[in-house]
């Protein structure tokens, strides 16, 4: 009911010559995020490995109206490169007013394969580098009184099969940056933190990665980057993107958590090669997951209207 009954007073105005830095911005929901800021008359600095996509993500976003645009290459595995992206938002506008922390590094989707390196590397790009970013940006965050986005996923809240390290990044971020969030409330600073809880985008990585295992219909990535950007702005606590599906997830958990573990797994197919290969009899049978996330939905919007 809350989800669903918060004011929405967002305007396209509010983002117009905000000073705003996305990380993982050459690909997928990150480059989403800068066309839509540029769009709305945003200073962009974006952020990514490969220059050549960054280069050409920039020219659309100065095609497309951005107050400014201008990249940072480099790799978010060292957390000393993600203290240098701030410094280039502080050298190039003297302040900050949101930094969207959205980037990933790779990991695969099968059984965990023990590989304890793996986990540290991942660690350190998905989480370690958000927190390095936040302690250098914040100065100039109290500052102007900005906001903190940090791009997370059901996974982030929930374990699903075949994402061991890259669930328990995420799993990191919400532990984090929750507990800061009580700390700027007691301390009085005025910095929000969105954290964003999103399902199956259909980029091209993840679609790559996972469409061929996945039940469940992807959501587009233009519009899960609008929502990002709306709930940061709206200074929310959390975005549930697609709402009805992430909500009735997080519920579910709540109550019967065994039952959403079943209907994650039943949402997941393993290759025949695979499972073939763990001696695994049939592959899982589909399941009215989503017909139950709907039921959800409508108690919740028939007890609201109440
Ligand atoms: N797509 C989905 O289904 C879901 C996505 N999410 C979250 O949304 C966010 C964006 O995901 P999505 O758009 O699908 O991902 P993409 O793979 O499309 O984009 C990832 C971005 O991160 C950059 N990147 C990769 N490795 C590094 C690195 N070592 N250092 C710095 N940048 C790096 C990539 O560029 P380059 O290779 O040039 O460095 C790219 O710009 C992530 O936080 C993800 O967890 C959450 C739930 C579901
Ligand atoms: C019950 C169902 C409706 C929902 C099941 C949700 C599961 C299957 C969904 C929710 C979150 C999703 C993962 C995610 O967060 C991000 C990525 C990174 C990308 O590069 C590759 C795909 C991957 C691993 C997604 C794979 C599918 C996941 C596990």
């Amino acid at each position: 009911v809350y989800f669903y009954s918060a004011p929405d007073n967002f305007s396209e105005e509010m983002l117009r010559g905000k000073r705003v830095i996305v990380t993982g911005a050459s690909s997928g929901i990150g480059e989403q995020m800068a066309y839509h800021l540029a769009r709305m008359g945003a200073h962009v600095l974006l952020m990514a490995r490969t220059e050549a996509k960054l280069q050409k993500v920039v020219e659309r976003c100065l095609e497309l109206g951005a107050a400014s645009a201008r990249f940072v290459s480099g790799s978010m595995e060292n957390t000393a490169f993600a203290e240098e992206v701030v410094k280039e938002a502080e050298n190039t506008w003297g302040g900050l007013d949101m930094l969207i922390l959205n980037h990933i590094g790779y990991s695969y989707f099968n059984y965990f394969d023990g590989d304890v390196e793996h986990v540290r590397k991942l660690l350190e790009t998905n989480f370690l580098s958000y927190v390095a970013m936040t302690v250098t940006a914040l100065p100039m965050l109290k500052e102007s009184e900005g906001s903190i986005v940090v791009v997370s996923s059901v996974a982030g809240k929930a374990g699903g099969p075949f994402i061991a390290p890259y669930s328990a990044t995420k799993f990191a971020l919400e532990g984090f940056f929750s507990s800061l969030r009580h700390e700027f409330i007691i301390d009085n600073v005025n910095v929000s933190i969105t954290l964003c809880i999103l399902g199956f985008i259909d980029t091209d990585s993840a679609m790559r990665v996972v469409s061929h295992a996945i039940r469940a219909a992807p959501s587009p990535k233009e519009e899960c980057a609008l929502e990002i950007i709306r709930s940061g702005a709206l200074r929310q606590r959390e975005l549930h993107y697609p709402p009805s599906i992430v909500t009735g997830m997080l519920l579910l958990r709540g109550l019967a958590p065994d039952l959403l573990d079943t209907l994650i797994r039943s949402n997941v197919i393993k290759s025949t090669r695979l499972e073939a290969q763990r001696g695994l009899g049939s592959m899982l049978r589909p399941c009215a997951s989503l017909h139950v996330f709907s039921a959800f939905h409508c108690i919740l919007l028939k007890e609201g209207m109440k």
